[in-house]
């Protein structure tokens, strides 16, 4: 019997982007929350004389050798067991591609758990825990959340996991354009608006890093505002520990921010902090429309209805709404759909929940 996996999917909270680093990447803090929306990953696997992989999807536009994560996860998992095997993966693809919600980065994790299980059938002793967060972080920046699930904060490049108090689940609406923004890109359309002088030592080809600008809101201190705004948000009284969104919410206004004053909620906490995803300042402008869903996605004409939060996710091109109410977000799965635009209605998905429902 292959081992089938649900293979869940991320967004971004929060994100604030730091300076270009030496290495290419940029600094970061994140806050990630997995949902339950979720591809499904098939490993089967049998210890053999030398390693062979094979991968099929049902989707054309995943790749299918060596460029797949699940292949990197599945080779460098092998590879850290001292094992050779013959596995065979196959991705059931229900999620966008190069849709900010890290679904191949899920697929990662989904194929590494599935093949471990299926090489404990053998005999076979699975990895450490931290073993399996260097392979995460070697196959992508977003891969190692997965191993955590829940809310989750990521800082260094995004690699670096911590888990954080959970929120109670809540209705999450995605938007899903047809547009696939690319991360790299993305990345470097930031760099742009932004003088050298941001970049830490070495970053940027040929370029000699001169002092850091001394006006404006320089990318390090965006990464502490968020981080700041995370601990704020976490230092409000909970009962547990465990976040809870809390009865009774106030009348809302149409205005995200200022909706909520008084309640207290550490995910309304959060959202009054004012986090938000630096993506959007250079993804927006180039593709107004993201913007267009996300202000569809936040305000309804019926205050009841308007959303908790709504940002773009990471890179994009997905852009969510967070709700209280499964008919508040219906309604605004109606609005995007009066427009002609692909939805999906999940839910955040907690730490324990994530763990628990992730075998099929
Ligand atoms: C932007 C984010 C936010 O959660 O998500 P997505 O929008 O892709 O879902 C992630 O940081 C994406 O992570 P991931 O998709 O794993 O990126 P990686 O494979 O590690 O890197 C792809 C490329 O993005 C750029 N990159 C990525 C991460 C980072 N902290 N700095 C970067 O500059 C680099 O150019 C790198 O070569
Ligand atoms: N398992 C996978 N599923 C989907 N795309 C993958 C996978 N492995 C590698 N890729 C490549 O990674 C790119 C972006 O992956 P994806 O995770 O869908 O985007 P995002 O990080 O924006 O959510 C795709 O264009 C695809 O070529």
């Amino acid at each position: 019997m292959p081992t089938t996996v649900r293979s869940f999917s991320k967004i971004n909270l929060g994100l604030a982007l730091g300076p270009a680093r030496a290495d290419g990447f940029h600094g970061l803090t994140t806050l990630y929350q997995t949902l339950e929306t979720h591809d499904l990953v098939t490993v089967e696997a049998r210890p053999a004389a030398a390693t062979r992989i094979t991968l099929t999807s049902d989707d054309r536009r995943v790749p299918t050798d060596a460029r797949n994560t699940a292949w990197k996860a599945a080779e460098l998992t092998l590879s850290a067991s001292g094992v050779a095997a013959d596995v065979a993966i196959h991705i059931e693809k229900r999620l966008p591609i190069q849709g900010g919600m890290g679904a191949g980065s899920a697929n990662a994790v989904a194929a590494a758990v599935g093949l471990e299980i299926e090489l404990q059938k053998h005999g076979i002793s699975p990895l450490s825990g931290p073993k399996r967060l260097e392979i995460a972080a070697r196959i992508g920046s977003d891969v190692p959340l997965f191993l955590i699930g829940g809310a989750v904060l990521g800082v260094g490049r995004g690699e670096e996991v911590y888990p954080m108090p959970d929120f109670a689940p809540v209705h999450c609406v995605v938007a899903l354009p047809e547009i696939g923004v690319s991360t790299p890109q993305a990345f470097r359309d930031w760099d742009a608006l932004r003088p050298a002088g941001d970049r830490e030592p070495g970053a940027g080809k040929g370029e000699t890093a001169s002092a850091p600008a001394l006006t404006g809101d320089s990318p390090s201190d965006r990464l502490e505002e968020l981080s700041r705004s995370l601990a704020a948000a976490l230092c409000e009284p909970h009962s547990s520990g465990v976040f809870t969104l809390g009865g009774g919410l106030a009348v809302k206004s149409g205005s995200l921010a200022n909706s909520f004053a008084g309640v207290n909620s550490p995910l309304l906490a959060l959202v009054r902090t004012g986090i938000e995803n630096d993506f959007e300042e250079v993804v927006f402008p180039k593709y107004p429309f993201l913007g267009e869903i996300k202000r569809i996605l936040a305000a309804s004409d019926f205050p009841e209805q308007a959303a908790l939060y709504a940002s773009l996710s990471g890179s994009g091109s997905a852009v969510f709404g967070l709700y209280e109410t499964a008919s508040a977000a219906e309604a605004a799965m109606a609005r995007l759909e009066e427009r002609g635009i692909r939805s999906l209605l999940t839910n955040t998905l907690p730490r324990e929940s994530y763990w628990r429902s992730m075998m099929v």
